[in-house]
């Protein structure tokens, strides 16, 4: 396959063209053409603000791109909302993960079967509406919380969770929606070593069990170690793409990389102040959507 921007790929699950994403004076995204290979794994890497969260938000509905158009399984999804998009087979997960720390790991994995929408939340928390769907929803919940070896944290607080457990319970919520695409925003940022070859192991059983794969990693070992391709972004572009073991060496990413202030990673409590600030800012969506 040809190493070049917007390659075709034999089996698309995503086709994406001409997503601009704005703030300001700011082009965050300005993606012309860019296909995701079904049942593969694929990295999306860019030095620091590159634009490849902003674009995940494009995607999967959580914010509205400018102009572009995208198509899942053929199904055009511009303009749906993140809940649908999740429905629909194609679901994401949070760099600062989202998992409400008030909630048990269990409801946290009820909210999952959902699909992320703020709108179903109270619902999801109030079993007697869907009865007929909650032995249904626990069983394949208490299931996954067992392949994540999470099961014995179950009514645990999610909060009392460590990092590395929180992305495990964030992947394991994403998957309450049976998807076929599964988005990971860096699932190794504040991952204790111990913890990341289950998480490697968990996103390669992923693509064994058919799903596909998308996700975007500063790490770059995980990279090579898992991806079966890579596109890189810079300044809201895709400027490259190839197998990683040819694209670390190709000269637009050394170069898009050195051009760029690359930050350390974040500390520990860099991370739980940021797992703060995002549980405030979602808390305070599902209040909005009570009224
Ligand atoms: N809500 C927003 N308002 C204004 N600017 C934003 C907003 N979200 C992102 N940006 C800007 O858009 C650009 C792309 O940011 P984005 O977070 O998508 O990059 P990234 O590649 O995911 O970076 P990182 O690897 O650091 O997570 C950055 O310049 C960022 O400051």
């Amino acid at each position: 396959m040809p190493r070049e921007p917007g390659v075709a790929k034999p089996d698309p699950i995503l086709v994406v063209d001409n997503v601009v994403r704005r703030f300001g004076g700011l082009t965050a995204v300005d993606v012309k053409h860019v296909e995701i290979q079904r049942g593969s794994i694929t990295a999306l890497i860019g030095p620091n603000g590159a634009g490849k969260t902003t674009f995940f938000n494009q995607l999967t509905g959580f914010d509205t791109a400018d102009s572009g158009e995208w198509t899942f399984n053929g199904r055009r999804m511009n303009g749906v909302p993140a809940h649908k998009v999740a429905r629909a087979g194609m679901v994401r997960t949070f760099q600062l993960t989202k998992a409400l720390s008030r909630l048990t790991v269990l409801e946290n994995m009820r909210l999952g079967a959902q699909g992320q929408s703020g709108e179903s939340f109270w619902q999801a928390l109030l079993p007697f509406i869907w009865r007929s769907q909650e032995d249904e929803i626990t069983s394949r919940a208490d299931e996954l919380l067992a392949r994540f070896k999470l099961d014995a944290k179950r009514e645990d607080f999610a909060g009392s969770l460590s990092g590395g457990q929180r992305k495990l319970l964030e992947m394991a919520r994403a998957l309450m929606v049976k998807p076929e695409l599964v988005m990971l925003d860096e699932p190794m940022a504040g991952v204790n070593p111990a913890l990341t070859q289950s998480l490697l192991g968990h996103v390669k059983d992923l693509r064994e069990q058919g799903m596909s794969v998308l996700f975007v990693e500063h790490d770059m070992d995980m990279v090579r170690d898992i991806s079966d391709w890579v596109i890189v972004m810079a300044q809201g572009a895709v400027i490259a793409e190839g197998p990683p073991d040819t694209i670390m060496s190709d000269e637009r990413v050394i170069d898009a990389y050195l051009g760029a202030h690359h930050d350390a990673p974040l500390t520990e409590s860099e991370l739980e102040q940021q797992l703060q600030e995002a549980e405030e800012a979602l808390e305070a969506e599902i209040e909005e959507d009570k009224k």
